[in-house]
């Protein structure tokens, strides 16, 4: 496992210091200078154990295998400065590489300059890169805001990012809702994903600030078919039948954007969207056993479909109730449509009635919305357990392609 190792910072700082003939530091302007070209250095680094790869052609926390935990951010971007925007993208890629790799952010939590405020906040100092991965998405206010085409970009905005149109039951919450920028962090461990968005936010000071955020626990969706599927907080596996993060045929066919879909800088990348679904828990948990299963369409032990034995058989469409929620989103109701699913529980204390503030923080991953969430969403209209549900928050956003070395996200864009 890679550790967050503040020691061999200073030690390159050291090297740097000796290779420049610079004695001492003259202050934080030559600090930051230092800074930059350690960070040069570090991007070349290769990722050890315990470390998704940074680089690539797709961004990582998609196809890749799903951690235990999520913090996802929104953002707003607070400047009408197109260069500053650039700016902050390629210090957040630098800080997103190093954290990634379970390095430090910059010059590190400590042993920089002693009159500065350390470069990394440091509740991650000694703890392994616990398979952190950073994932960024761009929201329709980055290409039009206000009627205003506030970074000369509105020609770019990818006709696939396309306003989400209400849904029957939805009950929005604008302040759970949107966003200019958004990262999804996950990770094995919830204080590295949480010290990575925290770092992000810090390095954004001026350029952004955050909307708002959700922290994630308990995968309800998996990548890895090979391993145990995940339960959701109704007690029902989850992800079953996802798309399998190696299936290369079918993430080309229905997560990944392509050349043809229109927009030239988001061919490799994938279209997000985020839902905060809170579950009325305490009447789910007076619902029968036999009532619970059938508004699934899944049986609560193996998972498997109405008719089957095993959670991997075949689903029986017309074994299930018109209503249940497998037989609405199924492919199959659907045209074919396939999502990849990525979401997490949440349980966010309790709201003052003493019922839990839970349920499901939904993600998917597709190629496009249009063909993606949005039709399966208005099969859902119809789905028995919305009377159980509640659909509080929303976004989508635009996943730029993967990060070469040296670049920076969304490059392609500007
Ligand atoms: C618009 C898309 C979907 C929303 C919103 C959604 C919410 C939601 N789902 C569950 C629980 C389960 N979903 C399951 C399967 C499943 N769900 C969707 C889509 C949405 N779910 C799809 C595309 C599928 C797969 C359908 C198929 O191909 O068979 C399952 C069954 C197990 C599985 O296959 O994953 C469960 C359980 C909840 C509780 C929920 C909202 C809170
Ligand atoms: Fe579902």
């Amino acid at each position: 496992m890679t550790e967050r190792r503040t020691e061999d910072l200073r030690v390159s700082r050291r090297r740097l210091l000796g290779v420049s003939g610079v004695g001492v530091l003259a202050g934080a302007a030559a600090g930051a200078g230092l800074v930059s070209a350690a960070r040069a250095d570090e991007d070349k680094a290769p990722a050890a154990g315990g470390a998704i790869p940074f680089h690539g052609a797709h961004q990582s926390g998609i196809a890749t295998p799903v951690q235990d935990r999520l913090h996802f951010a929104a953002f707003d971007v607070v400047t009408d400065d197109r260069a500053k925007l650039a700016g902050l993208l390629k210090d957040w890629t630098a800080a997103a590489a190093a954290m990634t790799a379970g390095r430090p952010h910059g010059a590190g939590a400590v042993g920089g300059i002693p009159e500065a405020p350390p470069d990394d906040t440091g509740e991650a100092l000694g703890l392994p890169a616990s398979r952190l991965t950073l994932t960024i998405g761009f929201g329709a206010g980055l290409f039009e805001s206000g009627g205003k085409d506030r970074f000369g970009l509105r020609a770019r905005r990818p006709a696939a990012l396309v306003d989400l149109p209400h849904f029957a039951g939805d009950r929005l919450d604008p302040e759970r809702s949107g966003g200019d920028l958004a990262v999804q962090a996950c990770a094995d461990d919830p204080q590295v994903a949480v010290h990575a968005i925290r770092n992000l936010a810090r390095i954004g000071f001026g350029v952004v600030s955050v909307r708002w955020s959700q922290l994630g626990f308990g995968k309800t969706s998996s990548t890895t078919p090979e391993e145990h599927t995940p339960r959701n907080m109704m007690g029902f596996k989850d992800g079953t039948s996802n798309i399998p993060g190696t299936d290369a045929e079918l993430l080309d066919r229905h997560v990944w954007a392509a050349p043809a879909d229109g927009s030239d800088w988001m061919a490799g990348g994938s279209y997000l969207v985020a839902r905060r679904i809170r579950m009325h828990i305490e009447t789910w948990d007076r619902t029968s056993l036999k009532e619970q299963e059938q508004l699934i369409g899944r049986d609560k032990a193996e998972g498997a479909a109405f008719g089957r034995t095993k959670e991997r058989d075949p689903v029986i469409l017309d074994r299930m109730e018109p209503n249940a929620h497998v037989r609405l989103v199924h492919p199959d109701t659907n045209g074919g449509i396939r999502i990849l699913r990525r979401g997490y529980s949440f349980t966010d204390g309790s709201d003052g009635l003493g019922r839990l503030d839970a349920g499901l923080f939904f993600i998917a991953y597709q190629r496009d919305p249009r063909k993606g969430f949005i039709p399966l969403q208005r099969s859902l209209a119809a789905d028995g357990l919305n009377e159980y549900l509640q659909h509080v928050g929303s976004g989508i956003w635009a996943c730029p392609p993967g990060v070469r070395q040296g670049g920076f996200w969304g490059e392609g864009l500007f």
